[in-house]
């Protein structure tokens, strides 16, 4: 990982140079925002830019962010850089996973299996969605060996539920993250004003379809009739009514490590704590649930300081740079998600895109690490930021 910034940059202006007058894809997440956007439908760029409310949370993500600023340190001889860590036994070469986002399809005919593909190929892990556009196993089959997480959506129906996280063991997924804060759609009026639900039109539902379990639950088959298909989704997704005792009778149903995500109360992480999950993803869905919330960046350190120094802590919500992964580093996570940053590509260019962004996040970390004097993300400390007065 040694100079992977540099490379990185170096590679850039010999293409250029070459007479390539310019590099294929956006630079900087502003770019690849307004490109997406002008690739995007009004209905496509309401679900993925929207959030809850006044998008309160989902700002206050960013501001809080913004007031954290970084104190570099000179002269410690960085020439030689490792990004890579080790959480629940498992290697990553970079601080940072893909986060399980929902039916892709909107934003790329190609959908998750392009963002997966993007992930393999540039050694990132990738987090599916319950909600994806394709199934558990098509996405294990365009990943090779290439690591991967499952995400669930706690439902009303436990043999669903089972019968997905078998699946997900059978194909290879190395930890399931099961996400709380989501029993419910929050009210999101950017999808309200462009009457937008994927699922009303038969997106998202592709674990569901393929799956023995949901087909039982059905008098014909999805193909024969896909309203009852789409229904019955409907029927099993929302769930208000799970608890605490549901999740850790949920723990019992697989032997892959599962993380809770979706955390922002150091006493309910204390609580994932002692039920025996093994690590949590402080998250409040990138604001799309409740507005007014607290930003993730923001109560970091109280959850640090509540569950230990070892206990695995992802965070998600807000991160679009280099620096800010940085950042949250620094404050206690052991690595975070991205989420929005790659969705901006996968409309731009699919695949090729995400691989793209995924390298500049990479050169962008090395030069950051660098250039505030760390050899080792694992030398970032709390002390490496302050919060602007
Ligand atoms: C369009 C969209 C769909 C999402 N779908 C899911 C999902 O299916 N499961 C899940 O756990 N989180 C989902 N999330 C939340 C992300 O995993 C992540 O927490 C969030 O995007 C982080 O915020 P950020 O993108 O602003 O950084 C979704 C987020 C977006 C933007
Ligand atoms: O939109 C979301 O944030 C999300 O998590 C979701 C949930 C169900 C279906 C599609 C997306």
């Amino acid at each position: 990982m040694s100079q992977y910034g540099l490379e990185a940059q170096m590679r850039m202006y010999m293409q250029a140079l070459s007479g390539q007058s310019n590099w294929a894809w956006p630079v900087g997440i502003d770019q690849w925002r307004a490109a997406a956007r002008r690739a995007m439908s009004r209905e496509a760029w309401g679900y993925v830019e929207g959030a809850a409310g006044t998008e309160d949370t989902m700002h206050e993500n960013r501001r809080a962010l913004e007031r954290i600023r970084i104190r570099s340190r000179m002269l410690r001889d960085v020439s030689d850089r490792d990004l890579s860590t080790t959480l629940m036994g498992q290697h990553f070469s970079v601080p940072f996973l893909l986060a399980p986002i929902g039916v892709q399809e909107i934003v790329h005919p190609d959908g998750d299996m392009a963002s997966a593909a993007a992930a393999a190929a540039s050694n990132v892990p990738f987090v599916l969605s319950t909600v994806s556009s394709f199934s558990i196993e098509q996405v294990a089959q365009a990943m090779g060996s290439a690591r991967r997480w499952f995400q669930l959506y706690p439902g009303r129906d436990p043999e669903v539920m089972k019968s997905f996280l078998s699946r997900a063991e059978q194909a290879g997924y190395s930890a399931v993250v099961v996400t709380v804060d989501t029993t419910m759609l929050g009210w999101r009026p950017k999808d309200l004003e462009t009457l937008y639900l994927p699922f009303l039109f038969g997106r998202g539902i592709a674990n569901y379809t393929s799956d023995p379990a949901f087909r039982a639950r059905l008098q014909e088959s999805p193909g024969q009739d896909p309203a009852a298909a789409v229904q019955e989704f409907l029927r099993i997704y929302v769930n208000p009514a799970f608890t605490w005792g549901d999740l850790a009778e949920l723990r019992q149903w697989t032997r892959l490590p599962v993380l809770v995500k979706g955390l922002t109360h150091p006493a309910d992480v204390s609580r994932a704590q002692s039920l025996g999950f093994d690590g949590v993803i402080v998250s409040n869905h990138g604001g799309r649930q409740v507005d007014g919330g607290v930003a993730t960046i923001a109560v970091l350190p109280a959850i640090r300081q509540a569950v230990g120094d070892t206990f695995p802590i992802l965070m998600d919500s807000g991160i679009r740079s280099a620096q800010d992964v940085f950042k949250a580093l620094a404050l206690g996570a052991d690595a975070v998600l991205l989420g929005r940053p790659y969705l901006y590509a996968l409309a731009v260019g699919g695949q090729e895109a995400v691989e793209d962004l995924l390298m500049q996040f990479k050169a962008e970390l090395d030069l950051q690490l660098a250039l505030s004097g760390h050899r080792s993300i694992s030398t970032i400390e709390s002390n490496d930021v302050m919060v602007r007065s």
